[in-house]
């Protein structure tokens, strides 16, 4: 492919970088890629923006070293010799156990460890507007707050020198089938998308569909929309609970003021109680601990009250709640 090449998902696209000030100009950019049609996606469109941004790229791509996936990473290879651009492939150990979660950690390391170790400015995955929406409602059945809610989002900053970032949370998975087709991408066929065993597959290969027949066909649409609203939410929530967290907040003691919590509303004192939570346990705590804590905000005379936290215990003294080893 030429550089002459441009079509309306291109436009979008360039659009959407400028508008949102996804990525940088001049800059090195690393992109993901799996072999499945987003990420090709991703990657075609990024090479033929390329020259207009003056940017740097190269394809990386893990091996979790699944039967399956075997032949994938030549694949790959082959395409980015094909495409003319650096191909860094990082390789498990051993085999990852095929779960999604333990895949997904292991995958962001290898993929943040090249980036830093060849100093790139930017990290590029291929998630979809679809994914979103799955994300969202897998999310929601895990009873997560409102940051599982709006978890993949366009852009996270994981150190000083590189972020990463989401450039199709706008298309969605149709669109990127369509683009793959019509320039006729060598897309890779994942087997593994097709596992119902996995929880994820499940939502995207019955729940959606379901939802979509029986109750709206634009539902990835809104649910994108619903997590675009949280996380302006949430920003807001995140700076007002910082603010509110040094006025109830006893640097000395390590310990925080019971009446000047009780001046706050719920959903803030939920807030500062997880954040001291995992500032003195180096953990994240789970709803019941936070709502324990919260109690003895009300706790009668506010005095020795306590509650029992994994090995430490929450405890009121001195109208100052504070965790103490038990
Ligand atoms: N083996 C891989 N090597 C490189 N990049 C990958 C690999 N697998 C996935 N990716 C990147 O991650 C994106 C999302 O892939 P996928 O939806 O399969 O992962 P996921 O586990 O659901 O990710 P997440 O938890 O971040 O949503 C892909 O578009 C691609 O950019």
């Amino acid at each position: 492919m030429g550089k002459s090449v441009w079509s309306l998902d291109h436009a979008r696209l360039h659009k959407l970088l400028k508008d949102k000030d996804l990525v940088a100009k001049s800059s090195r950019i690393l992109i993901a890629v799996s072999g499945g049609q987003d990420s090709l996606c991703l990657a075609r469109l990024c090479l033929d923006l390329q020259s207009k941004w003056s940017w740097k790229i190269a394809i990386a791509h893990f091996d979790h070293q699944w039967e399956c996936d075997r032949g994938l990473s030549s694949h790959i290879a082959k395409i980015c010799d094909d495409w003319g651009v650096n191909f860094y492939l990082s390789q498990a150990q051993e085999k990852i156990r095929e779960r999604e979660g333990e895949a997904r950690k292991y995958r962001y390391e290898a993929l943040i460890n090249i980036a830093t170790e060849y100093d790139f400015n930017y990290l590029l995955t291929g998630h979809t507007r679809s994914d979103r929406a799955e994300t969202f409602i897998y999310n929601l059945m895990r009873g997560a707050g409102i940051e599982g809610l709006t978890a993949l989002n366009w852009r996270r900053k994981i150190n000083e020198n590189l972020t990463l970032v989401r450039p199709l949370l706008d298309f969605t998975r149709q669109e990127t089938g369509q683009f793959c087709h019509k320039w006729q991408l060598p897309v890779w066929e994942d087997k593994y998308n097709q596992e119902r065993k996995f929880a994820r597959n499940r939502i995207r290969l019955d729940l959606i569909p379901y939802l979509q027949t029986e109750f709206n066909p634009q539902i990835e649409k809104h649910l994108t929309q619903t997590a675009e609203i949280l996380r302006a939410d949430l920003t807001y929530l995140k700076q007002e609970t910082t603010r509110l967290y040094e006025q109830v907040y006893n640097h000395e003691n390590n310990s925080l003021k019971c009446e000047e919590l009780r001046k706050i509303s719920l959903n803030f004192q939920r807030r500062i109680v997880k954040d001291f939570l995992v500032q003195n346990l180096q953990k994240m705590p789970n709803f019941e601990q936070i709502e324990a804590v919260v109690k003895l905000i009300e706790s009668p005379n506010l005095t020795a009250t306590s509650t029992l936290i994994k090995n430490k215990i929450a405890q009121v003294k001195n109208r100052e709640i504070l965790i103490k080893n038990n």
